[in-house]
């Protein structure tokens, strides 16, 4: 059974990795997702120039009923010298992602001029999606900005390079977003970031769970699941086939892989199962991508990916 992607020149035996944020800020963390069978390939968390602590905690909170997470890190990093050094010196023959996540245009520029003139190989994420820098937007969802930025980066960046974007909920930011995204060579993008500012209560204290902004995070697991897929396939049916797709959120079975490799996905991400299971949800999921797939005969994921339906 073929369960491999591919974006741009990269191979991926293996279409699982972590979702950028989790099981990635330590050498140790990014070596354990490598080291899992199951997983085709690793993403840094988003990095800034400068070593970040990050937001007060609590800052993750596991919502109840399994029904997923709320987040406001704040973008807590080891600095981009410290992922960079681990991606020179990695031996891995799976290929790597690395995030960035300046919190501004010329700390992007910055970061992503160092990898273009770095030995870096593999592919780069730039982050236009947090929503829990107080006071910082989700810039892609100015989409001027958006468009300036990448204007800027593809100017000098020649190697593999995609945005992580956050959702989008109407069908004009679909049109939108992507006449920006195929007017640039970009290898794929990655949707969804978390769901941004939602809250959630502790029905004992009657308080929120988290402490940053007032409660308020960005929201992710099975609840995010919907929104994860319309967004991977409004994307696929928008953007040229050039530019592949990662579709992350509301990843808990194999039929949830399945789902967004049927909206198009070419690699899927697992940020809140990862949380909850660690490393071994890779193999899990893989066995039960494999079982849906064996239920209706398809031998690849090839003969699924894109290809859902709609009724006639
Ligand atoms: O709070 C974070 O660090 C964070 N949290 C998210 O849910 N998405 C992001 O892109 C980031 I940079």
């Amino acid at each position: 059974m073929d369960l491999t992607g591919q974006i741009a020149n990269f191979h991926f035996n293996h279409i699982l990795l972590n979702a950028a944020g989790v099981k990635c800020q330590t050498t140790a963390e990014l070596d354990q997702v490598l080291a899992s069978p199951y997983s085709g390939s690793v993403v840094t968390k988003s990095a800034t120039p400068m070593v970040r602590p990050g937001n007060p905690s609590p800052r993750y909170y596991q919502l109840p009923e399994e029904l997923g997470s709320i987040n406001s890190m704040g973008l807590p990093n080891e600095g981009f010298a410290y992922y960079l050094d681990y991606v020179l010196n990695k031996q891995t023959d799976k290929p790597v992602f690395f995030s960035v996540a300046g919190l501004t245009k010329d700390d992007n520029l910055a970061m992503l001029m160092e990898l273009e003139q770095s030995d870096f190989n593999g592919l780069v994420e730039l982050n236009l999606s947090c929503p829990n820098v107080p006071g910082k937007p989700q810039t892609a969802y100015d989409f001027e900005a958006t468009r300036a930025i990448l204007t800027e980066v593809f100017a000098f960046f020649t190697k593999p390079l995609g945005v992580k974007l956050p959702p989008y909920f109407d069908m004009v930011h679909f049109d939108m977003i992507a006449a920006v995204l195929n007017d640039f060579p970009l290898a794929f993008v990655n949707t969804i970031n978390s769901i941004g500012n939602g809250l959630a209560i502790d029905p004992h204290t009657d308080t929120v769970v988290i402490k940053p902004k007032g409660g308020f995070g960005g929201l992710g697991g099975s609840l995010v699941k919907a929104t994860a897929l319309a967004n991977v396939r409004a994307l696929r049916e928008r953007l040229n086939e050039s530019i592949k797709i990662i579709g992350t959120g509301g990843v808990t079975s194999g039929r949830d892989v399945y789902d967004l490799v049927l909206c198009g996905a070419d690699l899927v991400e697992v940020g809140t199962q990862l949380m909850v299971e660690d490393t071994p949800v890779f193999e899990r999921l893989e066995g039960e991508l494999a079982n849906e797939l064996d239920k209706k005969n398809y031998q690849s994921l090839a003969e699924i990916r894109g290809k859902l339906q709609t009724i006639a």
